[in-house]
């Protein structure tokens, strides 16, 4: 699924509307799908109240709020304006919900959800009064009440093509048709939170876009269900290359992570002087084999992937040399991350990575990799390095890319600020690692990986705001089945 300027949305809907469908239908397929998702994020009923202007934006509010109100929530209505001042649609989705709706916050428990239905892909320049005033509301209520802000198609007051301007921050935005380009940008990023996608049939999204936005309903079949007679030999083995005195933590996380999404066997390499620290918090399912060339054995194993970096910054200066020396020759697919890419940097061999490597790095390694492409853009600095160095390239960050010679770029919309914590890349490492272990392409394993641990960290927010790597892994699993069922 693409992204789209809103120009281009509007001239999809136009072709929509000479195809006979209706603006109504749109709205009201546009509202249900709304709905749906907001139900699979908070399953038991709360409150909700709809803020909007007199722009059919408000329209797909009133739809949502009809479906939540039938889903045993409490509704309320926030208007700006007069509702003789609203649309033809919005008002007609009004009258739909029938009653006299209140305009005070409903009392009672569960969640306490504003829709943002203020301003969509209509909005020009700076949010004006009297939405501005129900913008601040909605600020003061998360910012105060806990309330979760769900813009529906974009945050209220951004540009759909920018992202830029100041309007509603929203927890999640759940965008309607095809996603808005404004919403991938670092000034949309800070506004939208987590994106959510409502396809519409009849608005298909442009073919050959450059950026995609990444999820189950554009990637269906990547997680299939396994056949009856599947053995642990079809689901790969993995040699790891992790951890050291003082870092064990990152190998374990690493290994346990790799068999959580499904790896076959997992071995672990290490010299004889880090096994003490290294083989006791050893998950049992892993495998530990010991030698003063751990890196050569790696290599020469026969695994079907290798994960090589989480916590090796003490690996012995040989090891290294042997690391460097067999990543420039054939070997399988291999994850390189944390130190594996600083060893690279440090010796200037970053021209050495191929097809046959996945990059995992967080901005700070990606400035020692391509310090040259640090100050443009995240997303061109990410097609220039995969253009200069013919990789698939992961770059964490504020919503993590992937990109890879040939491939429209992926953006990933899941995980939050909470789990900016170490041992998230480890973890990310080893699904990564996994899924390329079971014969995955690089491109689909690391968005894959990039999303199921969002997801997952995502899942954890129900234990409190702060996401430890080992909350992500314990939801792993979860976040595995919502992929599955197709539902986030
Ligand atoms: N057109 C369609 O067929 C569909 C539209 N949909 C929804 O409709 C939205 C677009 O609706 P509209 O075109 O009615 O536009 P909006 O609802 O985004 O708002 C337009 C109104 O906002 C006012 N406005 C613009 N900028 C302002 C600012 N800075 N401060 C205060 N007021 C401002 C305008 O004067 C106008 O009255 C989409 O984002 C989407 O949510 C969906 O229902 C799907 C179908
Ligand atoms: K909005």
């Amino acid at each position: 699924m693409s992204f789209v300027t809103g120009a281009a949305m509007r001239s999809l809907e136009e072709a929509a509307f000479r195809r006979g469908v209706s603006a109504e239908s749109l709205m009201d397929r546009a509202g249900e799908g709304i709905a749906r998702r907001l139900l699979d994020h908070f399953p038991q009923p709360g409150r909700a109240v709809a803020y909007i202007g007199k722009g059919n934006n408000g329209g797909d509010a009133l739809v949502a709020l009809r479906y939540l109100r039938e889903a045993g929530w409490q509704i309320a209505l926030k208007a700006a304006y007069p509702e003789t001042e609203w649309g033809v649609l919005p008002r007609r989705k009004r009258r739909e919900l029938v009653e006299e709706l209140p305009n005070a916050l409903p009392e009672g428990s569960g969640p306490l959800l504003l829709l943002d239905g203020l301003l969509g892909i209509g909005a020009r320049g700076t949010l004006r009064e009297p939405l501005a005033r129900l913008a601040e509301e909605m600020a003061w209520l998360r910012d105060s009440h806990g309330a979760v802000v769900a813009a529906m198609d974009l945050p209220s007051g951004i540009d759909a093509d920018s992202g830029e301007g100041r309007g509603v921050v929203a927890d999640l935005t759940i965008t309607v048709g095809v996603a808005k380009l404004g919403l991938s940008t670092p000034a949309g990023i800070a506004s939208a939170g987590r994106i959510l996608l409502v396809p519409l049939g009849d608005l298909p999204p442009p073919e050959g876009s450059a950026l995609e936005l990444f999820g189950p309903d554009a990637f269906p079949g990547l997680l299939s269900p396994r056949p009856h007679d599947f053995h642990k030999g079809d689901s790969g083995r993995i040699g790891l290359l992790a951890g050291s005195p003082g870092m064990t933590g990152a190998a374990v996380l690493a290994a346990t992570a790799a068999l959580r999404a499904g790896a076959g066997l997992v071995t672990l390499h290490v010299e004889p002087e880090f096994l003490p620290s290294l083989a006791a918090p050893m998950p049992p399912e892993v495998m530990v084999k010991v030698s003063p060339t751990p890196v050569t054995d790696a290599f020469s194993a026969g695994h079907d992937a290798l994960v090589i970096g989480p916590g090796i910054a003490n690996m012995s200066k040989t090891g290294q040399a042997d690391l460097l020396a067999r990543l420039a020759k054939p070997h399988p697919p291999a994850v390189l991350d944390a130190d594996g890419l600083n060893f690279l940097a440090t010796a200037g061999k970053t021209a050495l990575l191929d097809s046959r490597h996945l990059i995992t790095p967080h901005p700070g390694e990606f400035r020692r990799l391509a310090p040259d492409l640090a100050e443009k853009d995240r997303l061109a600095a990410a097609v220039a390095f995969v253009t200069r160095h013919p990789c698939t390239l992961l770059l964490k960050g504020a919503r993590t890319l992937v990109a890879a010679p040939g491939e429209a770029t992926r953006f990933n919309p899941t995980g939050h600020a909470g789990m900016a914590s170490g041992g998230q890349g480890d973890v990310l490492s080893g699904v990564a690692g996994a899924f390329l272990a079971q014969g995955m392409k690089p491109c689909d394993a690391a968005s894959l990986a990039a999303w199921l641990c969002g997801r997952a960290a995502e899942r954890a927010l129900a234990k409190g705001p702060v996401t430890t790597a080992s909350d992500t892994l314990d939801e792993l699993g979860g976040a595995m089945r919502d992929w599955q069922e197709r539902r986030r």
